[in-house]
């Protein structure tokens, strides 16, 4: 063959080659823009199917607004802060046993509701179902607070439930306070427009859920077992309705904890002979346990999007963003390793993407001439679903690359099982039913819990369990969160007793209606 001639053969496969890349890309492109227009993973349940339930309605009168607020402002001021792994405030705990029993006479009187304390300073409620074949359900809050100090910059004082334009602020309006006192309002005011339950239902309110609910939630847990307690499904603090936090995202968003990241707490230490500071070695015990802490910050875990239930979350809310990012979540199968750079960029949305890496503590030194012969830090690593505590020592280990710096694990538990969100799972259905019947403008979606709830202690009662309150989040509240100038609108107070209200009778169903594709079936 002549050299032209060869030239002409390359040409020739080179075009054929072009051509079929162009086709590729795009037909990648023409179902990729088939799926953004078309695909609708919110089509949810016929609501008009819904079982009738003669649900009571609850509007809220001037008299009931002025008792409930003063019932939250009371809760607020009592401060059943959790100081420490060991240091609990009993004093306020039992106070606040005292106001619980003052601020809901009629849920504590009532011949439907059998209470106990459990742990001490722990409640659980049991209020009976008229139907005991329906399997019960849970609700849960917690009681105890972190510490918080007016001198960090509160706009009032953090025990004070001050009301500021609208806002009630205080440590415990959103965290948790808000859902507890929103969970018994509801219920005392059901009680008293003479509801009773056709499917009994459990509240559990743990007293040191801020320190790992070791003495309360795990009592509870404890005595439901010994019972032989199941539950269709739990449901605790945990996401909320996001509104403008989103970057992107038109309109509010009503996140619903499917699942929460495991933790590890890991503790770094370097150990050398101590000396004189005139004649130091090269690297001291700290100049060591800082290269390897910053080899951590430098080196962060592997991505992971999509590996677990934050693909779907996306999925969920694509439709309510603007183009590309509309597209680009449309088609994760195509854009995962693209979606998952651009959210490493924020640390709220990086949270979604991977373990996370988080340096707590770092102690040593001892006196400014003695080189110190320890060094500390710990580590607080939150893990994604598709990852192990094993495997991020593991990780952590390499990572470090130096044997002088010994790693130890000091607690750790993988992440939480993923519960169910399809047109079966009653608690997610009812849920999403409830947000959607008092928020119409809201979209529901499926999400990971970053931080951990005591609802996590409960995975042997059921398979289902929902991180939720309807609490309203904007720009600037994700910061108020075991921050400063925590506060809530008493609108939205108001709107979540009305929330636990319809949702505890939206529980009454026997059953789910079918779903849509079947009903076009029949
Ligand atoms: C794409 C971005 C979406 C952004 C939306 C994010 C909205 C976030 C809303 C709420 C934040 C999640 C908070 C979850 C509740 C955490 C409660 C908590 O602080 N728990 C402690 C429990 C604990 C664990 C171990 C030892 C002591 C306490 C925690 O996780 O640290
Ligand atoms: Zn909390
Ligand atoms: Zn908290």
């Amino acid at each position: 063959m002549t050299e032209s001639g060869s030239k002409l053969r390359i040409f020739k496969i080179l075009k054929i080659i072009i051509s079929s890349l162009l086709i590729t890309v795009l037909l990648l492109f023409t179902i990729a823009a088939i799926r953004t227009l078309s695909l609708d993973v919110n089509a949810g349940l016929q609501l008009a199917h819904w079982e009738k339930t003669n649900n009571k309605s609850l509007v809220i009168d001037h008299h009931q607004r002025e008792e409930l607020l003063a019932n939250f402002k009371e809760a607020i001021r009592i401060p059943t802060v959790s100081f420490s792994n060991t240091e609990i405030n009993t004093t306020a705990l039992l106070e606040f046993d005292r106001f619980l029993r003052k601020a809901f006479p009629t849920v504590f009187s009532s011949s439907l509701v059998h209470h106990e304390l459990v742990g001490n300073y722990s409640h659980l409620f049991w209020v009976k179902g008229s139907q005991p074949e329906l399997v019960p359900y849970m609700l849960l809050a917690h009681i105890d607070v972190v510490p918080a100090s007016e001198s960090d910059g509160w706009e009032a004082p953090p025990f004070s439930a001050k009301e500021i334009d609208g806002f009630i602020y205080g440590r415990g309006t959103i965290d948790d306070k808000n859902s507890l006192m929103g969970i018994l309002q509801a219920l005392e005011y059901l009680l008293l427009k003479g509801y009773a339950p056709r499917r009994g239902f459990y509240i559990g309110l743990g007293h040191d859920e801020e320190i790992n609910g070791l003495n309360g939630a795990m009592n509870i847990v404890r005595v439901l077992k010994q019972r032989g307690v199941q539950l269709l499904f739990v449901m605790d603090e945990g996401l909320t309705i996001s509104d403008g936090i989103i970057p992107g995202l038109e309109g509010p968003a009503a996140l619903i904890g499917l699942s929460e990241k495991g933790q590890a707490a890991v503790k770094l230490s370097v150990s050398v002979a101590p000396g004189h500071a005139s004649m130091p070695p090269r690297e001291t015990s700290i100049g060591i346990l800082a290269t390897a802490v910053k080899r951590l910050e430098d080196n962060p875990m592997p991505r992971l999007f999509g590996y677990g239930p934050e693909g779907d979350t996306f999925e969920h809310l694509a439709h309510k963003f603007s183009f590309p990012l509309k597209f680009i979540m449309s088609n994760l199968w195509l854009f995962s390793p693209l979606l998952s750079r651009i959210l490493e960029r924020k640390p709220v949305s990086n949270a979604f993407v991977r373990t996370t890496t988080a340096v707590t503590f770092f102690n040593a030194g001892v006196k400014i001439n003695v080189i110190p012969s320890l060094a500390e830090a710990y580590v607080n690593l939150r893990i994604h679903s598709a990852q192990s505590v094993e495997e991020v020592l593991d990780i952590i280990k390499d990572t470090v690359g130096d044997q002088r710096v010994k790693v130890e694990l000091v607690y750790g538990f993988d992440p939480l099982p993923i519960s169910g969100a399809d047109e079966k799972a009653f608690g997610f259905q009812i849920i999403k039913k409830t947000v959607l019947d008092l928020f119409p403008t809201v979209t529901v979606a499926p999400a990971i819990c970053v931080g951990n709830t005591d609802s996590r202690h409960f995975i042997d009662l059921t398979k289902n369990i929902y991180r939720f309150s309807p609490a309203w989040f904007k720009p600037g509240d994700l910061e108020r969160f075991h921050g400063i100038n925590e506060r809530i609108s008493t609108k939205n107070y108001e709107e979540m007793i009305v929330f636990y209200f319809n949702l505890i009778q939206n529980c009454d169903i026997r059953k789910l209606p079918e779903p849509h594709s079947s009903v076009h079936e029949l």
